[in-house]
């Protein structure tokens, strides 16, 4: 090869036709173009830095043979200068990177250097083995105007170790070639630091063009796949590895490790020492971690970055046995994310927050009729009285008209409306409140006129102080000559309620309600009432209130009465209660009569909801169908994590503990039903029967008679099966009563519901309850030979009985438990002694009393516990 192309060469060396006529250029050889033809001696004054060597300055001459000095003689030059671990460290590889970057043209001769100095083929490459230091500098020589320069920007490449996996693409070459050098390097210098290792390959002198870089770094292989197999067609195999090249940096970026064994070691400790350094670093991050109302034992070890079963370990420390796919509550979550030294963040997505009623602007609101609940003591006449007002005012009003029962209705006075709820009692009202629907705006408290304030109107007075709302007193039962309105107004004196007359602010209204007395004129005092308060709504807005009153109609489906309390629910509207959704597909008043549209505080019955919703839920009306489902399945999803999570929790600090000491019951329950619907309605109702005493499972649910199938799963898990409008196929029935497996069959969820709830009532464990029986007072001590001391005594309450547990109370406090031993009166043993009389009492195996203690006896009776 006499003359050689500019770009040929470039090709051969692997490096840019720009590059090398750079190069040629400081080597003072001018070119035109790629295409411009070089002489063979500019060739190797370009490829063989031999020459200049010499011409180095002593100064930097010193410089370079540290690093040819490595480069050659790595293991020497470690083992020569271990008290500068460091340089070594950073300029090995630099010198592996040289090395490789002048043999590329040499090809041959770098390889033959290693094992003998051999006969570097002719060119420059070839004074390399004889005399590494001293050549090496050569090659460093042609950049030398970027020694530090350089040194300082590969430091800062973390592609070399990436580079250094290149081998991948030729694995036993560039094994070969590299290994031996770095292997040792490694081992005696980077090793001990391999956090440095990412810096410290960087430092090959040359260049700054990372793609050049790399291809030096190709090279290296081949000089070692000369020195085992001879020469390698280094020049042919650099095209097609520039082609792939991007491919493959790649992969070496993915994978780092390819195969065999040398390499594969090499490239992982340079992969894993590029790595280390990146996780001590930025796990400074905060340690929090996001979660939202609940995660899963898996995703919090994931998140945490430890191992699940580390994370399971701690939980089960804490008593909590979980499974990795099991939820945790945030307050779970946060306990064992401390010990790891994460924090939790609660990031739940608040879907009511955005529901969150907007003020409306004070121009935009209208009158609205108020909203009365009813209350008062048992039997005093809430029924009554609601039954009397809203029959005087159907007669009023269109008479005939068929009434049903929606959970609200409401009544015109003088063209204004009222809206009551028809659910009497404060139950109702605090069930509401507690789920924080606030519904109600005026309450009526009735009191018999003939009976007075009693323990339910006290609290009833209490309850609706507690919610804010003005109370209307209606004396009832007036019309019995009994009655004693007067001393109901002082005995409602005495809870606060002081009637306007006596000067105070709460209305009184004398009625009765089954004489239909001054019913106008109670209805005219809610009026007033809700003047004084000025009850407002913005009627043109999307509708928003509350569920009053919910439940599975047979041909309808889910069916609610809803109480619109701001905006206006339209025929067709979307809506969200709860955790269901729907729309509205008819509305109807309690009057029976179809509605298009409903405004603030009327109450309609809607049909249209997916699902049955809870009494006090909120119901929003909304445009979008599709955020009204994305809402309601949010909940339901939050509300089914919360729920589990609770239980899981549950299960972990009481419910495990109990299941252990056998004080918690599962009830397993299959139901088959004639209808979907049914099947749903029912598993629904069950699985709310659940408490925190006795589980309740709803193992299989489906439509269709009750199977052998379905026996053989009640069978194995001791379920009982539950069918509604079904029966057992016959083989199933025999196999029923074969295996003892309770069939149920019932046509109303209702009695099926009552029926488990008994069979829950049943499993639980009998409570046993203190029946207090009477009181004695001390009142003398006799002694008495041979039986020690006995009190006598005066019953001020109750009996006393003989062998009743008694305890001894002196100032109250209790000194004394134990059994009755003798009960007398006069000389006679006695079973019983009533109040009033006066009786010796002995105490079993105590005799310490005295005047005035008293005695009190009780009996421990067992209670079949309720749910
Ligand atoms: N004389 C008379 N009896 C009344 C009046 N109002 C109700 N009663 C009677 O009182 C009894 C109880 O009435 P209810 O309306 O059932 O009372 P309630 O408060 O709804 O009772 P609970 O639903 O059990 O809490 C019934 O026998 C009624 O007939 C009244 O104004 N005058």
């Amino acid at each position: 090869m006499s003359k050689i192309h500019v770009y040929e060469l470039a090709k051969q060396l692997g490096i840019e036709n720009k590059e090398l006529i750079a190069r040629l250029k400081s080597h003072g050889i001018e070119v035109k173009s790629h295409m411009s033809a070089l002489e063979e001696d500019e060739v190797k004054k370009v490829t063989a830095p031999a020459a200049p060597p010499k011409a180095v300055s002593a100064k930097e001459q010193d410089e370079i043979r540290v690093t040819t000095t490595v480069i050659r003689r790595r293991p020497k030059a470690v083992e020569a200068q271990p008290e500068v671990p460091e340089a070594p460290a950073l300029e090995a590889p630099a010198a592996v990177v040289e090395a490789a970057e002048i043999a590329p043209p040499v090809e041959e001769p770098v390889v033959t250097p290693e094992p003998v100095p051999a006969a570097p083929p002719e060119k420059p490459v070839a004074p390399v083995p004889p005399a590494p230091a001293q050549e090496a500098p050569a090659a460093v020589e042609p950049q030398p105007e970027m020694p530090t320069a350089n040194r300082a920007r590969i430091l800062g490449r973390v592609e070399l170790p990436g580079i250094t996996t290149k081998p991948a693409a030729k694995p036993a070459e560039r094994r070969e070639v590299v290994i031996p050098p770095k292997r040792k390097m490694e081992e005696r210098i980077m090793t001990p630091a391999p956090s440095e290792r990412p810096a410290a390959p960087a430092p090959s002198a040359d260049q700054k063009k990372g793609g050049r870089k790399k291809e030096f770094v190709a090279a290296p292989p081949e000089p070692d796949r000369g020195a085992k197999k001879g020469v390698a067609p280094a020049a042919k195999k650099k095209e097609a590895f520039k082609k792939s090249e991007m491919l493959e940096r790649r992969e070496r970026v993915f994978e780092p490790g390819p195969k065999a064994g040398k390499g594969k070691r090499r490239d992982k400790e340079y992969v894993s020492a590029g790595r280390k350094t990146e996780i001590t670093v930025p796990k400074a991050i905060k340690r929090i971690i996001k979660i939202s109302e609940s995660i899963t034992v898996g995703e919090l070890a994931k998140r945490m970055g430890v191992k699940a079963t580390d994370l399971i370990r701690v939980l089960m420390k804490m008593g909590m046995m979980v499974t990795i796919n099991h939820p945790l509550d945030v307050d779970t979550a946060t306990l064992v994310a401390n010990d790891f030294g994460y924090e939790i963040e609660n990031v739940a997505l608040d879907v009511d927050e955005i529901l969150e009623a907007v003020p409306d602007a004070p121009e935009s609101l209208v009158k609205r009729p108020p909203v009365v609940t009813i209350m008062g003591h048992v039997d005093h006449g809430k029924t009554s009285l609601l039954d009397a007002i809203r029959e005087a005012n159907v007669i009023a009003g269109e008479a005939g008209g068929i009434t049903q029962h929606i959970g609200a209705y409401d009544v015109e006075l003088n063209g204004r409306k009222i809206t009551f709820l028809d659910t009497p009692g404060h139950e109702a009202f605090t069930a509401m409140r507690a789920r924080g629907a606030k519904v109600t705006d005026i309450v009526i408290l009735v009191v018999a006129a003939d009976d007075g304030v009693m323990p339910q109107t006290r609290e009833a007075v209490n309850h609706s102080k507690a919610a804010g709302v003005p109370i209307i007193v209606a004396i009832n039962k007036i019309d019995k000559p009994e009655a004693k309105p007067e001393r109901v107004k002082q005995e409602l004196m005495e809870l606060g309620l002081v009637s306007e007359e006596w000067g105070g602010e709460t209305i009184f209204v004398e009625v009765s309600a089954k004489k239909r007395i001054n019913l106008p004129e109670l209805l005219e005092m809610v009026l007033l009432q809700a003047d004084v308060m000025d009850l407002r709504a913005n009627p043109d807005k999307e509708a928003r209130g509350t569920i009053v009153e919910a439940k599975l109609d047979r041909g309808r489906g889910p069916v609610a009465t809803v109480l619109v309390q701001e905006g206006t629910l339209k025929n067709g509207d979307f809506f969200v209660a709860g955790v269901h959704y729907g729309r509205v597909r008819a509305m109807q008043n309690d009057r029976a009569e179809k509605v298009q549209s409903a405004g603030p505080s009327m109450p309609v019955e809607v049909i249209g909801f997916t699902g049955v919703p809870d009494a006090g839920d909120v119901f929003i009306g909304m445009n979008d169908e599709k955020r009204a489902k994305e809402i309601a399945s949010h909940r339901q999803q939050k509300l089914r994590e919360t729920e589990l999570a609770k239980h899981s929790k549950m299960s972990l600090e009481q419910l495990y503990d109990k299941i252990q000491k056998g004080e918690v019951k599962d009830l397993n329950v299959i139901v088959k039903a004639d209808v979907q619907g049914s099947v749903e309605a029912v598993a629904e109702s069950l699985r709310k029967l659940s408490t925190a005493a006795v589980r309740l499972n709803v193992l299989h649910s489906s439509v269709g008679a009750i199977t052998e199938t379905d026996v053989n799963l009640a069978t194995a898990s001791s379920a009982i099966i539950l069918g509604f409008n079904v029966r057992p196929e016959p083989k199933a029935s025999a196999l029923a009563d074969k295996e003892g497996v309770d069939v149920r069959l019932y046509n109303i969820i209702y009695d099926a519901v009552e029926d488990i709830k008994k069979a829950m009532e049943g499993l639980l464990e009998p409570t046993l309850r203190e029946k207090y029986l009477g009181r004695a007072e001390v009142r003398e001590v006799f002694s008495v030979p041979k039986v020690g001391n006995v009190a006598g005594s005066y019953v001020q309450d109750g009996v006393m009985k003989r062998n009743a547990q008694v305890r001894l109370l002196r100032d109250n406090v209790v000194i004394y438990e134990g059994k009755m031993s003798s009960l007398r009166r006069f000389k006679d043993d006695v079973k019983e002694v009533a109040t009033g009389y006066e009786c010796g009492i002995g105490l079993e195996n105590y005799n310490d009393i005295k005047v005035g203690d008293i005695i009190e006896d009780f009996e421990i009776e067992k209670v079949a516990a309720t749910l």
